[in-house]
């Protein structure tokens, strides 16, 4: 990405000093057989840059992202270009807006972490392992359901296997399928995503001609795309915490000392006052959220130790008096993408998973099985479009607030 960085700044700069050094010769012969004219090499240099800037945006044309993305209609894998921008518009200026996120996605957010809390407080007094994979995925699913349309995708048995199964097939790449061939076509409540949307078809107020086909394919990669990035980043990094028993108690004793069970529910507020366990997931987004469709895994990726010290391991202290931040202005992490197709609802992304995070290191104190030792929780991935933990966490909650949740 530096790289890249580097070559597209370095093009004009070529081009100026081509100028001056043409402009300081003396011309001896007017029609000379020699290099190329200067509007030539600007030409190239120019188609170069747009090309270059053309493929680092583009997607590839296969047949299964074009099945999933109804021929190209949504955002996430349609190409570059006009139909893409216009679409990706209506998604930050309408849907995923800050004024959005506030007023629609926080308080679902907050709801879903409170009845999660409270699931697994009901496992805690059985003394039941609580599979914490699927808690999380249970909670970033109906958040992400909720906003989208209204409705929890577990309120009834039958939507949750099929919504899953359409998960699946989008993590792995399948296309074999379409939203509503797992969904019942969802009434849309007021002040949800699809109402927005239906509302800016009815309107005709957008620059494209919006049919129920875009809007089908803008909820498909609302659903895939906001799923499974949060949960997958959540579970890494308490994976992460669990194996660094000594970290796990830093970032306990802090939130202890600013919260000291006064609240809850820890709130979007609090988040600032908890440096270290907003930093723990910070290392895990690029393990979480790298993809395989995007751009290499992190297994396969020579990290550079001068940027990163001991780039392997967990050091969640190393976010801390750094200004590099992961919101995609520094190219050393970039778990939402950078520039032209960096997430455009990364505001939602970091709000799901702080809160999540936060509240569940709030309320429990976590410890792996009783037939497995800390050191023996894995690291494997899976592949998919977002590399999930192979398998499930299962772990023993403690609480360790006493809520009358
Ligand atoms: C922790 C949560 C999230 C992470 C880590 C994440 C990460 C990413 C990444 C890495 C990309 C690709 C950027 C690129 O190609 O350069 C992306 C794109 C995208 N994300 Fe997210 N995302 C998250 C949450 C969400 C949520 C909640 C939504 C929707 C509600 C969403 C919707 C999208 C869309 C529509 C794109 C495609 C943008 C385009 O191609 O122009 N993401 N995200």
């Amino acid at each position: 990405m530096m790289e890249l960085h580097l070559l597209l700044l370095a093009q004009p700069i070529i081009l100026i000093i081509y100028l001056q050094k043409q402009k300081a010769k003396p011309v001896k012969n007017l029609h000379p057989p020699g290099p190329p004219g200067l509007p030539f090499i600007g030409l190239i240099l120019l188609a170069s840059r747009g090309c270059l800037i053309t493929a680092f945006s583009g997607r590839p044309h296969l047949v299964s992202q074009q099945r999933l993305s109804y021929n190209g209609l949504d955002v996430t894998f349609s190409s570059y270009g006009n139909k893409w921008r216009e679409m990706r518009k209506i998604c930050i200026i309408r849907l995923f807006s800050q004024k959005q996120v506030h007023r629609s996605f926080i308080p679902v957010c907050k709801d879903e972490v409170s009845r999660m809390i409270k699931k697994i407080a009901r496992d805690a007094s059985l003394s039941r392992i609580t599979n914490l994979s699927e808690m999380v995925v249970s909670f970033t699913s109906n958040t992400i359901c909720r906003v989208a349309f209204g409705k929890r995708c577990d309120d009834d048995g039958t939507i949750t296997s099929r919504f899953f199964d359409l998960m699946h097939e989008t993590q792995a790449l399948a296309g074999g399928f379409f939203v509503e061939d797992y969904l019942p076509w969802p009434k849309s409540m007021q002040g949800d995503i699809l109402d927005s949307l239906l509302g800016l078809k009815r309107e005709g107020s957008s620059s494209v001609d919006l049919t129920l086909e875009h809007i089908k394919a803008i909820l498909m990669n609302i659903l895939a795309g906001g799923t499974d990035t949060g949960s997958a980043t959540i579970i890494w990094a308490i994976t992460a915490l669990m194996k660094n028993p000594l970290i796990m108690r830093k970032a306990k004793a802090e939130i202890r000392q600013q919260l000291a069970g006064k609240k809850e529910l820890i709130e979007e507020d609090d988040i600032v006052k908890l440096p270290l366990s907003k930093s723990s997931h910070k290392g895990d987004f690029p393990v979480a959220s790298t993809s395989s469709a995007f751009g290499p895994k992190r297994d396969n990726r020579e990290i550079d130790p001068k940027i990163w010290k001991n780039p392997d391991e967990f050091v969640p202290e190393r976010f801390l008096d750094s200004e590099i931040d992961v919101r995609g202005h520094h190219p050393e992490v970039i778990p939402f993408g950078i520039g032209r197709r960096g997430c455009p609802a990364m505001l939602m992304g970091m709000a799901e998973v702080e809160l999540g995070l936060a509240n569940l290191l709030y309320a429990f104190d976590w410890k792996s099985p009783p037939a497995m030792k800390e050191e023996n929780v894995d690291f494997d991935g899976l592949p998919g479009l977002t590399m999930h933990k192979k398998s499930a966490l299962c772990a023993v909650a403690k609480p360790s607030i006493v809520t009358g949740m």
